[in-house]
């Protein structure tokens, strides 16, 4: 396989680029370093994927000119689509970064995909986000996905309709992943469990949402090696474009799946876990879930990922935070044996 990961010194993109150099794949990078989070995170994670002679071009998917040439060098059989705008609630403050990349990113890159020749197949990431307000769990991928209740969902739904034009019109090989909550180390310093280890540490309280009627919050929290093995699942399984230069020869396979760990947790039972393997207790301040596009819970079903591809997560969230844990404490120089 020749793969373009875009988002590569991103959380998962950097974790995906990783696993299919070291099983022998070609691996080609492109990320534009947003300072959405510390851009440091993404250099030092861009270092890393250097060490293993993965190299990440600082670039942004709206760069057609960019990816053409990027194509033309490397003639992907692939496209890992990771590169995006994430975060549920950031997208009320800054609604247009969602656009950008999660929109005009996506269509740029889909129109130098079909134009390409040959075309590669697109295993991209969609998000839990987009079952929205649904009550009936766990989720399955045929459940209702219109009702988003953030910008963000909205985005990735658009995604799934927008990729799917692409696929019916030019024959490109499209799979959608419904990632669910995914953690582990060189994560994301935006999300809970990230951001709740931080300021454990620092001694700084942690603002615990709560919905209606004071019901906790759940998430079906996956671990990292999970989700890259469903992505590289994916693309295993892709199925071939059958278009070249823009114009279709035939059906292309269109799907979508959930990747999630079908064991949800509530919010405040993951703050526990960090206490215990922190060794410290957390400041806690409980605020009811602001109308801020949150969803109440999250819980997947993956029966079609592992019929499919033979997806089938093995870590747990005690296991995965206590993997997360170790690594936080070495990258940011604590001295693990005082905590
Ligand atoms: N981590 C999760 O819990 C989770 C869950 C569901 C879906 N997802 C999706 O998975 C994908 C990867 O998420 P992540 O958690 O690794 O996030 P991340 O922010 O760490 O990675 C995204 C990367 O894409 C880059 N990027 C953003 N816009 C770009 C653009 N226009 N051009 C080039 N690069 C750009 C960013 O700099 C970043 O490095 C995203 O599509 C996200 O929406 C993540
Ligand atoms: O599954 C997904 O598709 C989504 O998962 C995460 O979104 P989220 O589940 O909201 O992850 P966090 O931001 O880490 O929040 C986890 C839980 O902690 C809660 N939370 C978050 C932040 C905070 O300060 N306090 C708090 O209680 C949230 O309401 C949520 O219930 C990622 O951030 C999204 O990019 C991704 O699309």
């Amino acid at each position: 396989m020749s793969v373009l990961v875009t988002g590569a010194a991103g959380f998962v993109g950097s974790h995906v680029s990783l696993a299919l150099k070291k099983r022998g794949d070609g691996v080609v990078g492109i990320d534009n370093f947003n300072n959405y989070y510390d851009p440091s995170l993404k250099k030092a994670r861009k270092n890393l994927l250097n060490q293993n002679s993965i190299f990440i071009v600082d670039g942004d998917i709206n760069d057609s000119k960019l990816l053409v040439k990027l194509f033309d060098i490397a003639r992907f059989t692939h496209v890992m689509h990771l590169a995006a705008q994430a975060g549920v609630r950031y997208a009320m403050e800054n609604p247009g970064s969602y656009i950008h990349s999660n929109i005009a990113g996506l269509v740029t890159l889909l129109e130098v995909c079909k134009n390409s020749n040959p075309q590669p197949a697109i295993v991209w990431a969609s998000s839990s986000s987009v079952y929205g307000l649904n009550e009936k769990v766990p989720f399955s991928e045929s459940d209702r996905t219109d009702q988003p209740a953030s910008l963000y969902a909205a985005t990735k739904k658009a995604g799934e309709e927008i990729t799917h034009t692409y696929n019916h019109i030019y024959g490109l090989s499209i799979t959608g992943l419904r990632f669910f909550t995914v953690y582990g180390p060189w994560g994301r310093p935006d999300m809970a469990y990230f951001s709740f280890t931080r300021n454990i540490l620092q001694g700084k309280p942690i603002t615990v949402y709560r919905g209606k009627n004071r019901v906790d919050l759940a998430r079906d929290f996956t671990y990292i090696d999970d989700v890259v093995k469903g992505c590289i699942g994916s693309l295993d399984t892709s199925g071939k474009s059958t278009g070249s230069g823009g114009k279709k020869r035939g059906p292309a396979p269109y799907r979508i799946f959930n990747l999630g760990n079908t064991s949800p947790v509530t919010v405040p039972m993951m703050v526990a876990m960090l206490e215990k393997h922190l060794k410290v207790k957390a400041k806690k301040n409980f605020v009811v879930m602001p109308g801020n596009g949150d969803v109440p819970f999250t819980h997947a079903n993956i029966s079609s990922a592992r019929k499919e591809f033979g997806y089938k997560p093995t870590t747990d969230l005690q296991t995965g935070l206590k993997k997360f844990v170790k690594w936080y404490l070495s990258y940011y120089g604590y001295d693990q044996g005082k905590l």
